[in-house]
């Protein structure tokens, strides 16, 4: 008797990447709301007459509720009800929280810095209530679609997505701002919104999907489900207490750098916070769009880079098309060389290189790791990277080194997570890894938390002068009776002229070395375990 194959919506392709498209929109958003204040960071304290502490705060605050289990939480809820419901709900709360950041930041709760501030953190924490839980939604959603087909290429490029997002954040909010914070908010929490109805869009294939599942007898969902006697069994493996350690002190001196990398560039080597005329891509009469599209044609490139040769039959055949990928990104960049080359002196445009570079270095480490293994070396080389990249962008004054420890740091927040993500595979069982990644990504939160703020406050111990003078202008023009947008100016102008003095980063970021020097002595550790335990953390995936 022969078996009836029934096809589902999973195994069109079309539908798959259409999914992968819908569900992205969710992380490409939630990427950029975590990420854009960083690039108009200048504005929202000129404009609120918040210090860098305040700064700090707000981002550090965000994942408030994360350090109290509710990745956790959210990951029993989705095991629960479901990625429908979990879907909706935590996206819904991170939308919620976008929109209310956008009342704070109009002044509807009060006009008072108080007021504004601590609105703008409840908003936030509502935000961060749902981002991660978001995260993990997408990927068991990926799994979902791709299992059995290109399930890694379709992980990689969501995080492309997300990445993409964190850079046009940074990148293009100044453009959109245009001098008002809150516009830079209210396109960010437009895009939380958007996003959601994607996702709403989403639920109808999901339906179908699971009823074609059903009818097809196939398990509707075989994801484990987290299990506290999981954890506690993990917490005695040592391999992945040390994993678990160097993902915080690796991100801890990652993401939060990223939020003041604009501010860092445009104080310790006077790049500049918002572009000339003639440095903007202008369409319809827009930066903001124009700009925008240039950052979505580096990312196409980016994917076809990273995605398209490793998929080609023969070694030659890759060959020719990175050459001819790379010809054609050389031509694009060459076409508007004079506008490019204006960007490089630009601090948010310069530090979104960063999150986009990694775009396409991420899967060339991968499949590297993949091929070849290495991955505990590698982690010891991202480490190396990440100390000589937060050295250059401290102690020393010269903006040709500044180049060259961005382009290390890009290097190093592709190679670890390249290396890190799936060593956790091998050193964790298939029927754990879900409880793995939700207690990792909770414990990561924490070195987030600690850095997003420690940073802005060690930013203004060591820079009293800074406050002090900035303050006494404000309290001047403002007591001359000038509008907002008068007094952010003018002190913009004397920021410019020098009257107001520079943030000296050169403590903060030299702190992120320590980072770095604790993530070597982790790489080592868990390389020497590997030998110890045979856990193949050196050995080709396929081996
Ligand atoms: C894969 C990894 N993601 C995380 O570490 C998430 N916990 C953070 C999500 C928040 C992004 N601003 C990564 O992005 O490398």
């Amino acid at each position: 008797m022969t078996e009836k194959i029934q096809k589902t919506l999973r195994d069109s392709a079309a539908m798959r990447w259409g999914a992968l498209i819908l569900l992205s929109a969710l992380t490409f958003s939630t990427y950029w709301f975590q990420d854009f204040f960083g690039g108009v960071k200048d504005l929202l304290l000129d404009e609120y007459g918040f210090t860098s502490e305040n700064f700090g705060r707000i981002i550090s605050l965000t994942t408030f509720a994360n350090l109290f289990g509710m990745i956790m939480l959210g990951g029993i809820l989705m095991d629960k009800w479901g990625v429908r419901i979990a879907g909706l709900l935590f996206g819904g709360l991170s939308a919620a929280g976008g929109l209310v950041v956008y009342l704070a930041s109009i002044g509807t709760f009060g006009d008072e810095p108080n007021t504004v501030l601590w609105s703008m953190i409840v908003g936030r924490m509502m935000f961060g209530s749902g981002l991660e839980v978001v995260c993990v939604v997408a990927t068991r959603t990926i799994v979902k679609w791709f299992k059995g087909y290109e399930l890694a290429l379709a992980m990689a490029i969501n995080m492309g997505f997300g990445r993409l997002g964190s850079a046009m954040g940074i990148a293009v909010s100044p453009d959109i701002a245009s001098g008002h914070f809150s516009t830079a908010v209210g396109f960010a929490a437009s895009l939380l919104g958007i996003a959601l109805i994607m996702f709403v869009v989403y639920i109808f294939f999901d339906v179908k999907l699971d009823k074609q599942n059903k009818e097809a007898a196939e398990e509707g969902s075989e994801d484990e489900e987290f299990k506290i006697a999981d954890l506690l069994k993990l917490l005695k493996n040592s391999t992945f207490i040390y994993i678990t350690l160097l993902c915080v002190a690796f991100y801890a001196a990652v993401f939060p750098f990223i939020q003041y990398a604009a501010d860092l560039l445009v104080n310790k080597f006077g790049f500049t916070s918002a572009l000339p005329e003639g440095a903007n891509i202008v369409v319809n009469g827009s930066p903001a769009l124009g700009n925008s599209l240039v950052f979505v044609g580096l990312f196409l490139f980016a994917i076809a880079f990273s995605t398209i040769p490793p998929r080609l039959k023969t070694n030659s055949q890759a060959f020719i098309a990175r050459i001819a990928i790379a010809g054609l990104f050389a031509l694009y960049i060459g076409s508007m060389w004079d506008v490019f080359s204006q960007w490089l002196d630009n601090g948010p445009k310069t530090a979104s290189l960063i999150p986009l570079g990694s775009i396409i270095f991420t899967p060339i480490f991968g499949s590297y790791v993949d091929k070849n293994g290495k991955a505990a070396s590698l982690m010891i080389l991202g480490s190396l990277l990440l100390i000589f990249a937060h050295l250059s962008l401290s102690v020393f004054n010269n903006v040709y080194l500044g180049y060259m420890g961005l382009l290390s740091l890009g290097i190093a927040f592709s190679l670890v997570p390249a290396a890190m993500w799936p060593s956790v595979a091998k050193i964790v069982p298939e029927s754990r890894l879900g409880s793995a990644y939700s207690f990792m990504f909770t414990i990561q939160n924490y070195g987030l938390a600690a850095f997003f703020w420690g940073i802005g406050a060690v930013l203004d111990l060591v820079n009293p002068n800074v406050i002090k003078i900035t303050e006494g202008f404000r309290e001047k023009f403002e007591g001359m009776g000038l509008a907002k947008e008068e007094v952010v100016a003018k002190i913009d102008a004397l920021k410019l002229s020098g009257e107001i003095p520079p943030f000296d980063y050169t403590i903060p970021i030299l702190i992120l070395v320590a980072c770095g020097v604790i993530s070597i002595f982790l790489s080592f550790k868990l390389k020497q375990a590997d030998k110890k335990y045979g856990y193949g953390l050196e050995k080709a995936s396929n081996n």
